[in-house]
């Protein structure tokens, strides 16, 4: 069966990835993209409608499952509008504090509900082993250093937050700190995290572990847009048909 898809967020960065991410593939077809100001705009031949008319859309074009890529508040509210509908809700945005992720909580009570810092493979594979890096290493000096373009609005990125959990539950460490400025020498134990903004960078990751003697270096670098669109349209489809429940991207790749 065709799974039927509605669209947030539709002239963005991410919004234009997930329409043509889907025109690729042949199990997925979408049924209505809207944005904040669609000012008459069309992706993909799809013509973006005002994200004032997202209730009705919902209800006369009947997606299975609707994709969002634009910023908290409008997620939790696209995320209640779903839970109420009866249909499926996948979210990239990042940046929700902890009322936003509650509320989505809420909403995965009615109906799925999957959130995903980052919907690229490679990253997924990343949380999975820096723990174990973090592990073998006791007493290693930690920094996480995060590239983003600079139109990007939450700092430090939603992927670093997912990282810096991993790494807080397999070590002992004092805290983050946040950059560093004048006399601020390194203290023991903490983990130093850096978000970096430049020109129109897609996303990098980086793990610093090293002692006096050695360093290792985890890397992860998208190199466009579509690996997040492909992974997040792969979450759609898992999605759709699913039971009520908060999910995660490592679902989609562990199935
Ligand atoms: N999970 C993942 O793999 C990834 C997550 N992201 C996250 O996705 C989000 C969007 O990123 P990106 O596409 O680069 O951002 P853009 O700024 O390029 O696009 C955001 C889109 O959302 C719309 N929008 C913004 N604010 C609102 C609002 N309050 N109400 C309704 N619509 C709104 C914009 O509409 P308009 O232009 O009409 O105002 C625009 O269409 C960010 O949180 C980012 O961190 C990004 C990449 C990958
Ligand atoms: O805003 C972006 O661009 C990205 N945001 C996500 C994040 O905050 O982790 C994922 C990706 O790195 C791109």
């Amino acid at each position: 069966m065709t799974v039927r898809i509605g669209v947030t967020g539709a002239t963005g960065r991410m919004g234009r990835e997930v329409i043509d991410a889907v025109g690729d593939r042949e199990d997925c077809e979408v049924v209505f993209a809207v944005t904040r100001d669609p000012d008459g705009r069309s992706v993909g031949g799809i013509e973006v409608e005002p994200d004032g008319e997202f209730d009705s859309l919902v209800v006369e074009r009947e997606p299975t499952v609707v994709v969002d890529f634009t910023a908290p508040g409008s997620a939790v509210d696209y995320a209640r509008s779903c839970a109420g509908a009866g249909v499926a809700f996948v979210t990239g945005t990042t940046g929700f504090d902890d009322e936003g992720f509650e509320a989505l909580a809420d909403a995965a009570e009615d109906v799925p509900v999957l959130r995903a810092p980052n919907f690229a493979r490679g990253v997924e594979a990343l949380v999975n082993v820096v723990g174990e890096a973090i592990g073998n290493l006791p007493g290693y000096d930690v920094e996480l250093v995060e590239t983003h373009h600079n139109d990007k609005v939450d700092a430090p990125s939603g992927t670093a937050k997912r990282l810096l959990s991993e790494i807080e539950a397999s070590g002992d460490f004092a805290g983050r700190t946040h950059g560093r400025e004048g006399d601020q020498p390194r203290e023991a134990g903490e983990i130093g995290v850096h978000a970096l903004r430049a020109g129109d960078v897609t996303g990098e990751h980086e793990i610093i572990i090293a002692n006096n003697h050695e360093e290792v270096r985890l890397t992860h670098r998208a190199e466009d847009r579509g690996v997040f669109a492909a992974g997040a349209v792969d979450a759609a489809v898992w999605l759709a048909g699913r039971d009520a429940g908060l999910y995660e991207f490592g679902d989609v790749v562990a199935d």
